[in-house]
């Protein structure tokens, strides 16, 4: 690296701008989308989609609401050009929605390109030249005045082809191809030629499609040169004003909000950002941005995992796992203090069914882009007493009490600490039983029992089985549990006390089973033990009597 890089990479021209008005804007409408995961997106593969693979991205963008769709650069390819063949042959375009091909301007190309078209309903013909300085003078060796010929005459050439396949229906789109880096003037003139070459009308709109080809800028500056732009065209109607951002500087996201707020109504893009280099603007982070701020996008991605696989599958690329909304762990909470207020949001939505969507830490429900709440919270070292207690609660239905959150939380630690790894919701479970007493066959169980109520409180007879062999206790207290403490603790010689009871049921049917929790003090240490059975008051006696297993472990290890 340069200690000084402004003489190897000088700043990039800043378009200056007296006033702007896009800062004020706000976004409350979606734009129209187009995709070019099939162009665009596809050349920059390094094994190209075949028809197969084509055809099903085609029919799922389809499904997922696009009705502009740029499909291929038929003159590119056999493969590219025989795709758009069948599409038109083979009837696939519903009629909703727009087929899109591009070219250079050159007139083979346009003339190969339009053969692809022939026989197709409607059509949009995507015309592009570079505009920008670096491309007239090191690429084209053209002067201003032959860049302006070049795009003319491939607009006329274009036009000329409509004028005598009037059963199509035809847009024209032209990019002034390298716009964010061509001096705004010139932008706007070349796109005035073509506006008076096409003569934009209801039958025969046009969209200038101004794209960031390479982003050399701040998403701000992209802003300027749009509204610059939009402000000066001498024609709007039946003119769109497109973006075609892509995202060499990490901020295509960005240029395409900020050029909506600036007056671009179209946005075109591929799904998780594929395209050249770094990619061009991601539809589904741009879709799901307006969705999470109550904006319809228009766009329908309720199956995202399996857009997903089949993307990764075509373009042979992974998504990043953090990729926004998309990513696998995007909706994954591992630390605990993201875990603890996920947890209370979700607890406080519960409460609210029909209250906004505020969960901290989760801008998007993610049952909306069909994901379950499994991978909401994920356990390892990072972890809190939320992230297990949440794994029991929606797996096991266990609501723990706090002060045994906190006596587990420290024993999921000790565990993650020596793995270093994540601990699965089974490993987490298996250590739960383990700690609580509830391994099976337990040291104690509860055989039967029976209790009697006198005015000095209860007498409880019980019947335990201790390594297969029974054992009779009998004990006495104000209720049972206190009764099977005070049995216990004559039995084996403890002085266990109770410290802190809970129960509730698991599940809503009527055989559902019942859990209790006990917190006793024994000595110094404060234990914890859980007893699950279809009966509560067996429950919590099971609980006593899993305290009382795991006391003489310590005293008698096994
Ligand atoms: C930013 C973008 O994504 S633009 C889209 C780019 N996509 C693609 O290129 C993918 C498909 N392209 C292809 O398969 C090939 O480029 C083809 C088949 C279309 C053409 O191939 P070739 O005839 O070998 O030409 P090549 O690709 O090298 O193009 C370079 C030539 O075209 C000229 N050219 C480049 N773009 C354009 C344009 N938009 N309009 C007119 N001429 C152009 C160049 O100046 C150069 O001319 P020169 O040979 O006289 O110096
Ligand atoms: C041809 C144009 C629209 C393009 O893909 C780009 O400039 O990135
Ligand atoms: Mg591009």
């Amino acid at each position: 690296m340069l200690a000084d890089p402004s003489r190897k990479y000088p700043r990039a021209d800043v378009l200056s701008l007296a006033e702007r008005n896009w800062p004020a804007n706000t976004l409350s409408q979606a734009p129209r989308w187009c995709s070019t995961d099939l162009r665009d997106g596809n050349q920059a593969l390094v094994n190209p989609m075949n028809r197969e693979q084509k055809m099903r991205l085609f029919e799922r963008l389809v499904q997922c609401g696009f009705k502009e769709i740029e499909v291929a650069f038929p003159a590119a390819s056999n493969t590219d050009f025989t795709f758009v063949r069948e599409l038109i042959e083979q009837k696939h375009v519903p009629e909703d929605v727009w087929i899109q091909v591009i070219t250079q301007s050159r007139p083979d190309l346009i003339e190969r390109t339009l053969a692809a078209l022939q026989g197709a309903p409607r059509a949009i013909v995507h015309l592009y030249n570079a505009t920008a300085p670096l491309f007239r003078e090191l690429v084209f060796r053209q002067d201003k005045a032959a860049t302006i010929a070049l795009a003319v005459r491939g607009v006329t050439q274009i036009r000329d082809h409509c004028d005598t396949h009037s059963h199509t229906d035809w847009v024209l789109e032209y990019s002034p191809e390298t716009f964010c880096f061509t001096e705004p003037e010139f932008a706007l003139a070349i796109c005035t030629e073509v506006i008076e070459t096409w003569q934009p009308s209801d039958a025969r709109p046009l969209i200038l499609n101004l794209p960031a080809t390479v982003e050399v800028n701040t998403p701000n500056v992209y802003a300027d040169q749009i509204e610059w732009f939009v402000s000066r065209l001498p024609v709007t109607e039946h003119v769109t004003i497109s973006v075609h951002p892509h995202n060499d500087r990490g901020t295509g996201v960005a240029c395409a909000e900020l050029a909506m707020l600036a007056g671009a109504t179209r946005v075109e893009g591929c799904l998780f950002g594929n395209g050249e280099r770094t990619g061009n603007v991601d539809l589904v982070t741009l879709a799901l941005n307006l969705y999470t701020q109550g904006i319809s996008p228009g766009l329908d991605f309720s199956g995202l995992r399996e857009l997903v696989a089949l993307v990764e599958e075509c373009n042979g690329l992974p998504v990043h796992p953090r990729h926004p909304y998309a990513g696998e762990l995007v909706f994954t909470a591992f630390s605990g203090s993201h875990q603890d207020a996920i947890r209370k949001g979700f607890a406080e939505q519960a409460r609210h069914p029909d209250a906004p969507w505020r969960i901290p830490y989760l801008p998007l429900d993610p049952a909306d882009v069909g994901c379950d709440y499994q991978a909401v919270i994920r356990v390892n070292s990072q972890s809190g007493k939320s992230g297990a207690a949440w794994l029991l609660e929606q797996n096991h239905g266990l609501q723990l009490p706090r002060r045994l959150q906190q006596h587990f939380s420290r024993r999921v630690q000790e565990a993650t600490d020596i793995t270093g790894k994540e601990l699965p919701v089974a490993e987490i479970w298996a250590l739960f039983r383990q700690e609580y007493g509830l391994t099976e066959p337990a040291r104690l169980t509860l055989v039967d029992y029976a209790s009697e109520s006198g005015d000095n409180g209860l007498t409880l007879r019980a019947k335990i089985n201790t390594n297969g062999e029974h054992i009779s206790l009998q004990g006495h207290g104000n209720g049972l549990l206190s009764a099977m403490m005070d049995a216990i603790n004559h039995h084996y010689g403890l002085s266990l006390d109770i410290v802190d009871y809970h129960e509730h049921t698991l599940g809503q049917a009527s055989r559902s089973k019942a859990v209790a929790y006990l917190e006793c003090r024994h000595g110094e240490l404060s234990r914890h033990g859980v007893g699950i059975d279809t009966d509560s008051a067996r429950a919590g006696l099971q609980a006593v009597i899993n305290i009382t297993g795991a006391a003489l472990a310590d005293q008698f290890p096994r």
